[in-house]
């Protein structure tokens, strides 16, 4: 067996980020403690959809997470959609004829046009707690501490250049390095861009949304085999809706998405009344009218993303996942490219043989993956609007020959390259030193 490497690094938050990273470090025999706020690791009961890029990053960090995927995943049921990421169509009753047509031959709700992936990378749906807990199984016992929420990071300044976390419970721990995976609010970002950078926090979006999960039988009932079967967009003013099946197509996962100006909530997750969720798609078809209808929860999360910082990493500190790069969903690939950024963090790290050279890592790490994950997050919000007719209109034609070519370049990530050029970074950047 390998021996161990010579440093100690904490990882902050222990979601999809904090756990595929600590899977990928423990196999380079990299000693790691996680801290994690809440009293036990934990995901929401909603689906979470893996894109090619995301399939092909759990492969190369560890069988392990591939397993946990295939244990949990989804895909479209019907087999003509088995190559389909999506299928589009128009929800909204305000853009069709007199007679319910949309356009030449397609009604409103019927199938507009599929984003094939045309890819053999793999893709599919996960209920998000019932992967979390498969990947929960790989982090040996003693590596996670709970309720430990970070409130402030000290680079020590004795010359080691070690970093003290002191918790919201008053204890400290000394690390040679932190890796900040604690989501969306991180406290590593805010201290690392520092209050006042406009990037430390989140801004709204302008969107929101409904989630909602529907037993696959009601929703065959309500809406025939092949929508409620397969994945589905259904764009509209101001609004779309999706829908996918979880649980070995047991489930449909819908996520409804609606729009305001500004959030005047405290909270991101509010609850809201039926009717006002009802009243939110008054105007859309049926197919909308009906999912809507069946969700039984009408809780709103308010949809906030990040703005591009300049760095991700200062010292030997580093962000990762949702906490450098929060995204909106709407290209489904947040998650995944966490799950990426914790493949190239885990190739960086092996590489590194004591702990003066971790700033190096994080530099190539930060150099490679924030054009990416920064593009992901502008596009997705661009995204969001193209489906609510807000980025081209409501001109389809232009809609669909800009959607069907959006996400290749984000599916189509040549890993390895990449992987290639950070590793090179990093060297030469040694060699320099
Ligand atoms: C509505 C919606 C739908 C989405 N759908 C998709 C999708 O289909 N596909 C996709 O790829 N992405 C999707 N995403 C994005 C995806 O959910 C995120 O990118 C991903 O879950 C982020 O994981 P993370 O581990 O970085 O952060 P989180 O999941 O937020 O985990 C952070 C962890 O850190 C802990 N923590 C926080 N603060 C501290 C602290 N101070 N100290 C210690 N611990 C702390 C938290 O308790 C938590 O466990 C969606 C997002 C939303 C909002």
């Amino acid at each position: 067996m390998a021996t161990s490497k010579s440093f100690n690094i904490a990882i902050i938050g222990g979601g999809i980020s904090g756990l595929t990273l600590a899977i990928g470090l423990l196999q380079h025999n990299i000693s790691i403690t996680i801290y994690e706020a809440a009293p036990h690791f934990g995901e929401i009961g909603a689906g979470v959809a893996f894109g090619p890029n995301a399939v092909l990053a759990m492969k190369k960090i560890s069988p392990t997470i591939t397993a946990a995927f295939d244990k949990c995943k989804t895909v479209n049921q019907g087999p003509s959609k088995a190559n389909s990421w999506f299928t589009i169509r128009v929800g909204d009753a305000r853009k069709a004829d007199a007679d319910g047509f949309v356009k030449p031959g397609v009604k409103v709700g019927d199938a507009w046009y599929d984003v094939e992936l045309d890819t053999d990378r793999g893709n599919g749906g996960v209920y998000r707690a019932h992967f979390l807990d498969e990947l929960v199984k790989a982090i040996p016992d003693g590596v996670a501490q709970f309720g430990k929420k970070l409130k402030h990071l000290k680079i020590v300044d004795d010359g080691s250049r070690d970093v003290i976390c002191t918790f919201e419970d008053g204890t400290h721990a000394r690390h040679n390095a932190v890796i900040g995976c604690d989501g969306i609010k991180a406290t590593t970002r805010r201290w690392l861009l520092g209050e006042d950078d406009p990037a430390a926090k989140a801004v709204f979006s302008g969107k929101y949304a409904y989630r909602g999960l529907i037993p696959s039988e009601e929703a065959t009932e309500m809406l025939g085999e092949e929508v409620a079967q397969n994945s589905s967009f259904f764009f509209g003013y101001h609004g779309h809706l999706l829908t996918f099946p979880i649980e070995q197509g047991k489930t449909m996962n819908v996520v409804a998405f609606a729009s305001c100006k500004e959030w005047k909530h405290d909270q991101w997750v509010i609850r809201t009344s039926k009717e006002d969720m009802n009243a939110d798609f008054a105007e859309w078809g049926p197919h909308v009218q009906k999912i809507v209808h069946a969700m039984q929860k009408p809780d709103i999360w308010a949809l906030f993303y990040h703005l591009p910082c300049d760095t991700y990493y200062k010292g030997r500190v580093c962000l990762l996942g949702d906490a450098a790069h929060a995204s909106t969903p709407h290209q489904g690939a947040g998650a995944g490219a966490c799950i990426e950024d914790s493949l190239f963090m885990s190739e960086l790290l092996k590489e590194v043989e004591k702990k003066e050279d971790i700033e190096r890592a994080f530099k190539a790490f930060d150099e490679v993956r924030r054009p990416r994950t920064q593009k992901i997050v502008k596009t997705s919000e661009e995204a969001g609007r193209l489906y609510e007719f807000e980025l081209l209109g409501d001109d389809l034609d232009k809609i669909e020959q800009n959607q069907t070519k959006r996400q290749r370049w984000i599916w189509d990530y040549d890993v390895d390259e990449e992987l290639a050029r950070a590793k090179s970074i990093y060297h030469s950047s040694s060699a320099q030193a």
